[in-house]
């Protein structure tokens, strides 16, 4: 299958309302979400847990209904006609869904016949796939006796058998070792890279959305805070990122407050040992941040000046960290 003709986009998403429950327990997950995604790109939707990232995916892939609001995958309407959107799609969950029994051959096997596909196109398809992914060498394995790595790829791999031109991951990468992120991220870009494909993947890690995606939709509260490419969203933050690193979390902490408390210096925000703040001039503002720190006998590791990140960019739209949203999950999940 092929990205819809007609120049139109490969997802949109309309005005999405979605409510759980009824009364004091409703939960308002998704208050009028809209973006689209144009077909061969990478979209990444960002947020923090509960930000009504799968929601939204589970609408798209229509596996959930909105209360109101359109959308459209492939060009069809997840709403007038599910079965085709289903036809259209891949769908990566964020929990596994191979059969753990079977091998990783096994399983693509099954899952082509289940759309439908002939015999010796499925073998073909079963063989590419599996090379795609780096998989041949494990095809033959049952698939408890794969790495963390090469389980999730052949998730990708299931989702993608059947040549669909829209592929949603939903965090495709949590829990997995820094390694096979970094691995699992080459194949997500490599499979974009033919623009015969659409990639929505949802994702916390601001790297992960930083590194993947061609435009990134940011959501907090069920709504879309802000949108655009990495760097648009980054050049939309006037001014310079200091970044300044110390020996202890503890020195970090005394560093963010030594700065913030410096006129023109704000947005501070402390990750490990590491300080992140804004400046209006990251050149002219170093010599008196260091001298302040000095002063205060605060030992620096380094100390220097970028580009505002992601999560500059997340703090000025959202009105938080994204770290105190990730630390609000850790706590509430305790
Ligand atoms: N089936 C459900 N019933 C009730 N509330 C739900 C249901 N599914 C999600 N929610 C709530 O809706 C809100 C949005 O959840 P959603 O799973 O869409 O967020 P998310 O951004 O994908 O988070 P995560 O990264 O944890 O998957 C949360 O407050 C969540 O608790």
């Amino acid at each position: 299958m092929r990205p819809p003709s007609g120049g139109g986009p490969a997802i949109e998403a309309v005005d999405l309302v979605k409510t759980y429950g009824k009364g004091d327990g409703a939960v308002q997950a998704v208050r009028g979400v809209s973006f689209a995604a144009q077909p061969g790109t990478i979209l990444g939707l960002l947020g923090p847990n509960g930000a009504g990232k799968s929601t939204t995916v589970k609408i798209l892939t229509t596996l959930s209904v909105a209360d109101s609001g359109t959308a459209t995958v492939a060009g069809i309407d997840v709403a007038k006609n599910p079965a085709g959107v289903r036809r259209a799609i891949g769908y990566v969950p964020q929990k596994p869904c191979f059969d753990r029994n079977l091998t990783a051959r096994e399983n693509l096997t099954l899952q082509g016949k289940i759309y439908g596909m002939g015999r010796a196109d499925l073998r073909q398809r079963v063989g590419d796939i599996l090379e795609q992914f780096s998989l041949t060498e494990a095809a033959g394995r049952v698939t408890t006796k794969l790495s963390g790595g090469q389980q999730r790829k052949l998730d990708v791999a299931l989702a993608l058998i059947h040549r669909p031109p829209v592929l949603f991951l939903d965090e495709p990468t949590t829990g997995l070792d820094p390694e096979a992120r970094t691995e699992l991220w080459a194949a997500i870009a490599g499979l974009a890279s033919s623009g015969e494909l659409t990639v929505l993947l949802t994702t916390h890690y601001l790297e992960e959305a930083d590194h993947l995606a061609d435009q990134l939709v940011i959501v907090d509260r069920g709504v879309v805070v802000a949108s655009g490419t990495p760097d648009e969203l980054k050049d939309s933050l006037d001014g310079d990122t200091i970044q300044v690193r110390l020996a202890s979390p503890e020195s970090a902490k005394q560093a963010h407050d030594i700065l913030t408390a410096i006129p023109g210096i704000d947005h501070g925000l402390v990750d490990g040992t590491e300080v992140r703040a804004r400046v209006a001039n990251g050149g002219a503002a170093l010599p008196g941040a260091i001298a302040a720190l000095d002063g205060a006998g605060v030992q620096l590791v380094s100390f220097s000046v970028a580009r505002p990140s992601l999560d500059q960019v997340y703090l000025r739209y959202a009105g938080r960290s994204f770290q105190s949203t990730d630390t609000d999950r850790k706590e509430g999940a305790a």
